[in-house]
């Protein structure tokens, strides 16, 4: 598609969003603006932009499709300047902060205008921030989830659609208190866990210091979102206020519920409370990021040397089953790389499983 595209924040996510338009419409032109120069001058370099603007609102008069890629207060803020901009007739604004009902709040005077706002929200991301952490297969299938308000005509829905289509995410429509409801149970409230954590330990630490020498993989694993860029979760925490006091309580009868339970000594009900927790968390679809798993895939959790890929790739040769596709999609912190496999058919994954449990112990999973 031709066109302007104007991304207002250069960091993680814009400068994603960026790479991912510009690889499905390399015809459009990416026009960027940071308050950080820093950022300006690093998106260029890397090529995630075509173009710096000059302000907002010079970049917004230009555009026909503006993405807000801000701190989520940041936004608001931006929206309620937007008012006063001369914005072409045409254009689509949307934004990708991590809540939805403030966000919609205030676009609600633009919408009034007449301007064509949708709000977004692609779940991926990472605890890195800034333009040289963006990647153009950043949100490739993952959940792009989208709030339109009903002064949106669904056609416009779709042509933000075609417009994101280099994310290669999955669309889901949601009403921004279902987003903002479902998102603070498995990403808000979670990374406020993390962050509790953290600081528990960092008071340990005081006392002894081997405290942070021995925090090994279950903590590492645990803590990694605790490295978050602050601004943004300091910004999330206060738009999603409601929804996280009412998890705060939750989450602290839940606690006394397990503490009561090792105070007492019930084994067996222990022994329960981890089980149930297993059992949900291995039914997750974590490995395949997104709303449609793709069919025949197969995830194998490979140690991180040199050769890993080669070896299976090896024992899945000698037993002649065809890949279709392979790809490394995510490294967990420094031990784990995940493998993922596409096979044709149901049966040629059935005997890929079988061929690595057979030569080795790496963990296989369905998608
Ligand atoms: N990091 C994630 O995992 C993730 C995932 C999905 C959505 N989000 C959302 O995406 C948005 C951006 O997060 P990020 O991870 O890219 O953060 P980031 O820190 O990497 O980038 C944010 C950028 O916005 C710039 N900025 C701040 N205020 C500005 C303003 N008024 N005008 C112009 N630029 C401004 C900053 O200088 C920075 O470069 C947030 O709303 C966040 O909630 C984040
Ligand atoms: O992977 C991470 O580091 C993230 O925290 C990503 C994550 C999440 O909580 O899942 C963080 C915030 C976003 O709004 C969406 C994705």
């Amino acid at each position: 598609m031709k066109g302007t595209v104007f991304v207002v924040g250069l960091g993680l996510i814009g400068g994603s969003m960026a790479l991912a338009i510009k690889k499905e419409h390399p015809e459009a032109t990416i026009v960027g603006f940071d308050i950080n120069e820093d950022e300006i001058r690093m998106a260029r370099t890397l090529a995630v932009i075509d173009e710096a603007a000059a302000s907002v609102e010079e970049g917004m008069s230009r555009a026909d499709v503006i993405i807000l890629a801000t701190p989520v207060m940041q936004t608001e803020k931006i929206l309620t300047d937007m008012l006063t901009y001369r914005l072409r007739p045409s254009v689509l604004v949307t934004d990708v902060g991590s809540t939805k009902q403030r966000i919609i709040e205030q676009a609600k005077a633009l919408l009034d205008q007449g301007v064509m706002f949708i709000g977004g929200h692609p779940m991926a991301g990472s605890h890195k921030s800034g333009v040289v952490a963006a990647k153009a297969h950043l949100f490739e299938n993952a959940f792009y989830i989208l709030t339109p308000t009903e002064a949106v005509p669904m056609s416009e829905v779709e042509r933000l659609k075609q417009w994101l289509k280099g994310t290669k995410a999955n669309f889901v429509i949601l009403s921004p208190n279902d987003h903002d409801r479902i998102t603070g149970v498995i990403s808000h409230f979670p990374h406020i866990i993390a962050a509790s954590l953290v600081h528990q330990a960092q008071q340990y630490e005081s006392e002894d210091e081997l405290v942070s020498r021995l925090a090994a993989g279950g903590f590492r694993d645990i803590t990694r979102i605790a490295s978050s860029n602050p601004e943004m979760w300091r910004d999330i925490l206060i738009h999603n206020k409601t929804e996280l006091l009412s998890l705060f309580d939750r989450w602290l009868a839940e606690m006394h519920r397990i503490r009561s339970l090792v105070e007492k000594e019930k084994s067996e009900e222990i022994y329960r409370y981890f089980l149930e927790a297993k059992q949900f968390r291995d039914g997750l679809p974590v490995r395949t990021k997104g709303a449609i798993p793709s069919f025949y895939d197969l995830y194998v959790d490979v140690p991180d040397y040199p050769g890993v890929i080669s070896e299976i790739t090896g024992y899945l040769a000698q037993e002649k089953i065809s890949i279709t596709n392979i790809r490394i999609i995510e490294t967990r912190e420094e031990i784990y790389g995940v493998l993922r496999l596409s096979f044709q058919s149901e049966m040629d994954r059935e005997k890929a499983k079988q061929c690595i449990r057979a030569h080795t112990n790496y963990e296989t999973y369905e998608g």
